[in-house]
């Protein structure tokens, strides 16, 4: 059998030589590493554009006295660990690590790396800067408000507060000849949008946080703000609803800005285009407690019927981007829910109202058509006796008094009968128009799920199934977006669904969009008020007990089964809206082969079932993480409390999604596994890994020069099989999978190779490797003709890139092939980043010429190394070129609907790409089709996903060769 592993990887005290520092070998690493960092450092740009320079000496860990490291101990979580004699002894690694990621952790959103380049302005190449941040645009108003009759809904804008560290990677992009591509010239905001309520009776609250935030000047951190060169008197703030009128004396007193009055209906027509061009998961149907997304064919959207239901209800014709007509409307809305339902129950708000429906019965105050026909349905014409004849009729025949009923049974008669009536004239009105799409939006609808099921019964009754009731995430901010939207500066009107990305931060599992008390500052307030609400024994997601399901009245229609779910204990909780952050250089990925159809996730977390397993796996595997991610901040104190809080924090967002799985919009296990990141990051854990990640690339470059010796002994058969074999067996070091883990701590890495090997054995559970190897190789005679350029798109650090994947992209280059390594942009477990390639390529390239001249074409070897000289790469030689681009992705699988621009231009010259790793190959894009030869390597880390998909085992191999669509 071909030992694809170079024979000292068989001895572990030669495999981890370089660690302990005594043979040769290691000395020669230390010697290389030391000239390497001796001579050069690491490039940055400030934000200002001033380069600064971050040297840095040795830092190569040792592991003295050591024989035997088991592959557990790269984990520096172990209870003895000394964190701070660590953080010590490598301080100026971390000094530059941290350098990188305190610019980084500004952000505490996917990377938006391409917007805050953008912004640099001194970058006269660009002659058509595509995006300007806010920061250079000080007329941008960042505040629209919907003064609603009961609700204050607040639309505001954060920019990004963060300039991305690597300008460096700015500079390799222009080298590689990337341009932006066909970007627009005008203003497009880098920034977030926040989605904030307040009940009316509470405008002083409402005021307040304005003014805590600044929100009214633009932000603190706006350049007028700080430099006061904006007096209030000049504000101008966008807003609508009765309250605009209402209230602009008191807005103008208390914060001095003025309002500019918004046509409320034009601002309810502006938000709904908004949101259904610009967000993928925005609207969707409800029926019998199911929700279900609804793909909006943007070419084919109007027109539809807009029945916005805040107090009042407004029914609108919408035929296009400002054509509308308002047709109808009715005077019962959610203020006579909740005005009837104040005089009748002394509930104290709306949302305790809603909450006691769901104890109600209605049938002890509603009449019945059985009460009516003895116990009879009156079938001649479809009614059922449970079907309501009179709303509230069975209080005119009794001599009861109010306090006789049962408030919750008032609660739920109301809200059916108010339900049940918009729903009922919502399709009257689509009939009268001949239409077929309905959109419901307004805050009486809260998301909550009775009062949606009812709805969708009444107009799928009446309608007979013709018609359909669909449902907004941003239900009650249509009107407050649109007054946004209104301010000409905005930019928004060209954002597109992959320019958005939606994130929930920590408070989102708690309060929805709701605000109590005044704002959270920073992290530490954050933390805080996390703190004290798990204190509190508040259970975050405490779901409220449920009546027996009652009797009743279905007023011509069944029972719609929601009713039997649990609800949260703050009904307006299920607001589940985050923050949006426009990213407007995040594009699609241009060789999808049918982008509309286009699904990332291979498992389908609706299936109960799967999300319970999923769930369970990541909270499992939380202590561990916990653990290295407090390690990686030096194990202090600070560290160890942010710890804490982001496993409540990641907990909290676990069981929301465990009650409700489309709360965060559609789920699938990619976001389930980037909501883990994110939360990390919203906790400043920037790389929980790194410290493994960087001693796991130091003992694998250690190897790389035997092995690169080994294979180039092989006749290029083998030597393609083996390379292949490299990079499925190397794929084991993956620290996001439980059974790995645990093997590292039963075994040296050795142990784990030889395992992973034996595995190797042909044929894999998926094994296409004949035909790519026919499709390299060419067969017979017949050469084939060598790809142009392949994009690999790498997965974790160590072995897996390093004895891995690099090896074989030397296998292309060798071939004439150009390649693009393709990155993290933000790191992810252990997987390797955009960033943190250029240094692993520059070692490699000491132990190779193929490597060295491809990286030193494609401008890699000079980033790592000391002059970054745009002129003097201009020269450079006509080899092919190894390059590195981001993903755009913070994550460990990658939704191939929004990557980097970066990307997006490489790929279009690209005729291969090679997908690696279980979260790229097969938790994504295992279904994916694309325009030109796709490679999908990777070894399957989990038994129940192996049975599942491949009716395999864990450890089994995916080697799957797809020929492209345009070459089929
Ligand atoms: C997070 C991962 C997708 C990373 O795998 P990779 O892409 O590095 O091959 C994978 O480790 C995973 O699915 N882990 C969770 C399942 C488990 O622990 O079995
Ligand atoms: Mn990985």
């Amino acid at each position: 059998m071909l030992l694809f592993f170079p024979s000292y990887l068989i001895d572990p005290q030669q495999f981890h030589a370089p660690s302990d520092l005594r043979s040769p070998r290691a000395r020669f690493v230390l010697f290389l590493l030391f000239s390497f960092f001796r001579s050069g450092g690491y490039l940055f740009f400030n934000r200002l554009g001033i380069m600064g320079v971050v040297f840095e000496t040795v830092g190569v860990r040792q592991t003295v006295g050591k024989g035997r490291l088991m592959a557990s101990e790269l984990n520096n979580s172990n209870p003895d660990h000394d964190y701070s004699k660590e953080k010590l002894k490598h301080s100026s690694k971390e000094e530059m690590v941290s350098t990188m990621t305190n610019s980084m952790h500004r952000s505490s959103s996917r990377p938006q790396l391409d917007v805050s380049r953008a912004a640099i302005q001194e970058d006269s190449e660009d002659r058509n800067p595509t995006i300007l941040l806010p920061n250079q645009s000080d007329d941008i108003s960042h505040l629209a408000l919907d003064i609603g009759g009961s609700l204050i809904k607040l639309v505001y804008f954060s920019r990004h507060e963060e300039q991305s560290p690597d300008d460096k990677r700015r500079s390799m992009k222009k080298r590689f000849g990337l341009s932006n591509g066909n970007r627009r010239s005008y203003p497009i905001l880098g920034g977030r949008l926040h989605f904030v309520k307040f009940e009316t009776g509470k405008l002083n609250e409402c005021l307040d946080f304005i003014s805590s935030k600044q929100l009214h000047r633009g932000g603190i951190d706006s350049p007028s703000w700080r430099s006061g060169t904006q007096t209030d008197a000049n504000i101008v703030i966008k807003a609508t609803g009765g309250g605009a009128y209402k209230f602009a004396d008191v807005l103008k007193e208390r914060l001095g800005v003025s309002l500019d009055k918004e046509d409320e209906m034009s601002c309810l027509v502006a938000g709904a285009n908004f949101l259904l061009k610009a967000i993928r998961h925005e609207a969707f149907t409800h029926m019998e407690g199911q929700k279900e997304f609804v793909q909006i064919d943007h070419n084919d959207m109007f027109p539809y019927l807009l029945v916005n239901v805040g107090s009042g209800v407004s029914i609108i014709k919408v035929d296009g981007d400002g054509k509308y007509q308002r047709v109808s409307g009715t005077n019962v809305g959610g203020g006579t829910f909740w005005g009837l339902g104040r005089l009748l129950t002394k509930c104290k708000n709306f949302d305790e109202l809603l909450e006691l429906s769901q104890q109600g019965d209605n049938s002890n105050v509603d009449m019945l058509v059985g009460d009516i026909y003895g116990g009879l349905d009156y079938s001649k014409i479809g009614l059922s006796a449970s079907t309501i004849a009179s709303s509230f009729g069975k209080t005119i025949s009794e001599t009861k008094e109010l306090s006789d009923y049962r408030p919750e049974d008032i609660s739920l008669s109301l809200l059916r009968m108010i339900s049940y009536n918009i729903g009922q004239i919502s399709y009257l009105n689509a009939l009268r128009y001949g239409l077929k799409k309905i959109f419901f939006g307004g805050f009486f609808i809260r998301g909550h799920a009775y009062t949606m099921d009812t709805i969708s019964f009444a107009v799928h009754f009446w309608s007979k199934g013709q018609a359909q009731a669909m449902f907004l995430r941003h239900e009650g901010f249509l009107g407050a977006l649109g007054a946004f939207m209104s301010y000409e500066t905005h930019g928004l009107d060209y954002l597109r669904a992959h320019q958005l990305v939606e994130r929930f931060p920590m408070e989102a599992p708690c309060i929805g969009g709701k605000i109590h008390g005044p704002p959270l500052g920073n992290l530490n307030e954050k933390i805080s008020w996390l703190e004290k609400f798990v204190q509190r024994g508040t259970q975050i997601t405490a779901p409220v007990p449920m009546a027996p399901p009652g009797t009743t009245g279905m007023g011509g229609f069944e029972r719609p089964s929601s009713r039997g779910n649990t609800l949260r204990s703050d009904a307006s909780a299920a607001l589940n809206i985050g923050v949006l952050h426009l990213v407007p250089t995040l594009e699609e990925f241009p060789l999808l082969a049918d982008p509309k159809m286009y699904e990332p996730n291979t498992i389908d977390l609706l299936d109960h079932g799967e999300l319970e397993y999923w769930v369970t796996v990541l909270s499992e595997h939380l202590p561990d993480l916990v653990d290295k991610a407090v390690a990686s901040e030096g194990g202090t104190d600070d560290a160890k409390r942010r710890g804490d809080v982001f496993a409540h924090a990641f907990s909290a967002h676990l069981a929301r999604l465990m009650e409700e799985p489309a709360a965060y919009g559609k789920l699938g296990l990619a976001n389930l596994l980037e909501l883990r990141e994110e939360c990390l990051r919203e906790f400043q854990f920037m790389d929980a890994y790194i410290t493994i990640k960087q001693r796991e690339n130091e003992a694998s470059l250690a190897v790389l020069p035997d092995l690169l010796i080994e294979l180039d002994n092989m006749n290029e058969e083998d030597r393609l099989l083996a390379l292949i074999e490299g990079v499925l067996a190397a794929n084991i070091f993956d620290w996001g999978s439980r059974a790995c883990v645990d093997l590292y701590h039963k075994g040296t890495i050795i142990e784990i190779y030889r395992m992973s090997r034996k595995k190797m054995q042909r044929p894999w559970r998926v094994d296409d490797f004949d035909m790519f190897k026919e499709r390299m190789l060419g067969s017979g005679d017949e050469k084939s003709q060598p790809y142009k350029r392949a994009l690999f798109f790498v997965d974790n650090s160590g072995a897996d890139v390093v004895l891995g994947m690099l090896p074989l992209a030397r296998e292309f280059l060798r071939h004439g092939t150009e390649v693009v390594l393709v990155a993290n942009s933000l790191p992810a477990l252990n997987d390797v980043t955009a960033l943190e390639l250029p240094e692993i390529v520059a070692e490699a390239a000491k132990h190779c010429d193929i490597i060295r001249k491809a990286a030193e074409a494609g401008g890699l070897i000079m980033d790592a190394m000391v002059s970054i000289q745009e002129d003097g790469l201009k020269n450079h030689s006509t080899s092919v070129s190894l390059m590195v681009a981001e993903n755009g992705s913070g994550g460990p699988c990658i939704d191939l609907r929004q990557v980097s621009s970066e990307l997006a231009a490489v790929a279009k010259d690209a005729d291969l790409i090679i997908l690696e790793g279980m979260g790229r190959a097969i938790h994504t894009n295992l279904n994916a089709h694309f325009n030109c030869d796709a490679l999908k390597l990777a070894m399957v880390k989990n038994q129940r996903l192996a049975e599942k998909l491949f009716n395999g085992n864990i450890y089994d191999c995916i080697c799957r060769f797809e020929p492209g669509k345009e070459q089929l």
